[in-house]
């Protein structure tokens, strides 16, 4: 076997490479007058240009180019970060969890197909790239690694904990997973065996019965209270003082909750919540106490399920504390694969009528996801994200007007994380001809959602260290810099049920996602966005 290589103080990157843990080297700089390099900053001056549309009469409109001039500064200065999760003695929590480790120590394993080595593939972050531009005297294409754009935290460096109601520690809630190689499992098993979940909140009625049996690592009380508010609380900053960690980015990566009833008085503002808490109100879940928790510590928490976790009062409670929020649901395979295909098909004028969407997993989510509540969570997540797309072509759809679009999910222990997606896609094409795309996409689920925790983790750990002003343009310029808003919709591309700011459109579009994403990391070094017109190549 390879003998893996280790950097002193550091790691291998998968490429062999050894880095010094949290130091961020610059592939590139930036060369304007309106980018300005410090040893702790970067800051831009940044064009936004916009098209204002007004409604003329007659079905006509008047489009008004705009232009809003904003300033960006990023701390270079990435510091240390900790990854907590909630439910990290799961499927996905104990996978992300050894990707990490053999990726730190650039670990090489035997499989039936020849070694293989640890890597990122499935991250945007670590394993996509954007075009930085062209070459000057060549016209050639230049891209550079996602990561390079902006200073960001590397997954290696990762602190990570977090919580379970199983009390297994990590290497033998591992092997119950049942995802990875015996083999990669043997090199990492000594140190997973010395991780161990805090105990965590456990309100039965929230998850399926038939999670019972695993409950037994719980803090006392099957209901919210402060009690457990400040419990989390301080497991937060005593994790953070342990490990000397700058801040700590909390993701749930446990159970899908049954949705909680909206109900006035309740949940609806931030302070009616914090009473609910107070007095134990059945309607707060686990997840939504854990989002309190996190927002009253200032740690960004995001939600890898579908459940309404972030109910009006939860919202309300981040925007008064300036803390963020993000979710919900990690986008990982057939609905990926649905919002790509869904957005390329409308894009290019087919009329899609129906999509059926069916998979069978046999893991302990798609267990949990058996019970009708938990699956109804799942359900609506996993429904909604072709709205944007459907609605905005008003060419092929008439307004209000859908495809069928049917959600099935069936538990079946035989294939465990092997989740078997089967889609149809059945669209209308020119003169009354039909199309019909049958997919069959065999998802690795946890293998396919952990590179989405750490893209969660690494992207809303840079939120943290971006300002924004307006300095020019439409709207009151803004004297100071201020964080961007508590919901990151930023994240979207990794999440199926894209949380955004109240009043704020939802984009499921991966293409327009992806576009965000990159975008708006480019503006915080002044770069215009990817433009992919080549007029240099076609004007000459
Ligand atoms: N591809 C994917 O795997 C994927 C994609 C999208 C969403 N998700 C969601 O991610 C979540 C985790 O998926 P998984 O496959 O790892 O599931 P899993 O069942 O293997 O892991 C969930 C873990 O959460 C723990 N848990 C349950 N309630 C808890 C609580 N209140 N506090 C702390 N821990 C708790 C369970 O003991 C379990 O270990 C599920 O909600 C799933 O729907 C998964
Ligand atoms: O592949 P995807 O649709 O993005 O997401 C997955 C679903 O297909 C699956 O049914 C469910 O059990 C997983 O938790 C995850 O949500």
């Amino acid at each position: 076997m390879a003998p893996h290589a280790e950097g002193l103080n550091g790691y291998t990157n998968g490429t062999g490479q050894t880095t010094v843990a949290n130091e961020h080297k610059d592939l590139f700089t930036v060369h304007s007058p309106n980018v300005d390099y410090t040893d702790n900053e970067i800051k831009s001056k940044y064009v936004y240009r916009t098209t204002s549309v007004s409604q003329a009469g007659d079905g006509k409109y008047v489009a008004t180019p705009k232009e809003t001039v904003y300033d960006f500064k990023v701390e270079r200065k990435v510091g240390k970060v900790g990854m907590m999760l909630v439910g990290w003695g799961g499927n996905n929590g104990t996978t992300v969890t050894a990707g990490i480790i053999a990726n730190r120590r650039g670990l090489v394993w035997d499989t039936r197909e020849g070694p293989r080595a640890a890597n990122y593939y499935g991250s945007v972050v670590m394993s996509s790239t954007m075009k930085l531009g062209t070459e000057a005297n060549t016209g050639k294409e230049i891209n550079i690694p996602f990561h390079d754009v902006l200073p960001m935290v590397h997954p290696n460096d990762l602190v990570i904990g977090g919580w379970d109601i199983s009390g297994m520690n990590l290497a033998q809630a591992m092997d119950r997973a049942a995802v990875l190689e015996p083999t990669l499992k043997g090199m990492v098993k000594k140190e997973m065996a010395e991780m161990k979940p805090l105990p965590s909140i456990y309100y039965p009625d929230f998850i399926a019965a038939n999670q019972g049996e695993r409950a037994d690592n719980c803090l006392e009380g099957s209901k919210a209270s402060m009690a457990h508010v400040e419990k989390l609380r301080k497991d937060i900053r005593d994790f953070k003082e342990v490990h000397g960690l700058d801040k700590v980015i909390v993701q749930w990566t446990a159970n899908t909750e049954r949705y909680a009833d909206l109900v006035e008085g309740v949940n609806d503002t931030a302070e009616n919540l914090m009473k609910a808490v107070e007095s134990g109100h059945e309607e707060v879940s686990p997840s939504t106490v854990f989002a309190i928790a996190c927002i009253l510590e200032n740690a960004p928490f995001i939600n890898g399920s579908p459940q309404n976790t972030f109910v009006p009062g939860a919202i309300e409670l981040a925007e008064k504390h300036g803390a963020f929020i993000g979710g919900d649901d990690f986008k990982s395979g057939q609905t990926k694969m649905k919002s790509a295909l869904v957005d390329f098909m409308i894009n290019a004028g087919i009329k899609i009528t129906s999509i059926a969407s069916y998979n069978h997993l046999g893991n302990n989510d798609g267990m949990n996801l058996s019970s009708q509540k938990q699956f109804r969570s799942k359900e609506i997540s996993k429904s909604n994200v072709v709205d944007d797309m459907v609605e905005a072509n008003n060419v092929l759809y008439k307004p209000g007007e859908h495809p069928n679009h049917t959600v099935v999910i069936k538990y079946m222990p035989a294939v465990g994380d092997n989740k078997r997606a089967l889609d149809e896609y059945y669209a209308e094409i020119f003169m009354g001809g039909h199309q019909t795309i049958s997919l069959f996409n065999v998802c690795e689920d946890s293998l396919l959602a952990s590179p989405l925790i750490i893209d969660l983790v690494i992207v809303a750990e840079m939120m943290t260290r971006i300002t924004w002003k307006a300095s020019e343009g439409d709207g009151a310029a803004t004297k100071d810099y201020k964080g961007f808003h508590s919901v990151l919709s930023i994240l979207s591309y990794m999440l199926k049920a894209p949380l955004t700011p109240p009043g704020t459109p939802v984009v499921n579009a991966l293409a327009k996602q992806r576009g965000a994403l990159t975008n708006i990391f480019r503006a915080c070094v002044g770069l215009q966005p990817e433009s992919d017109m080549t007029l240099e190549h076609k004007m000459f």
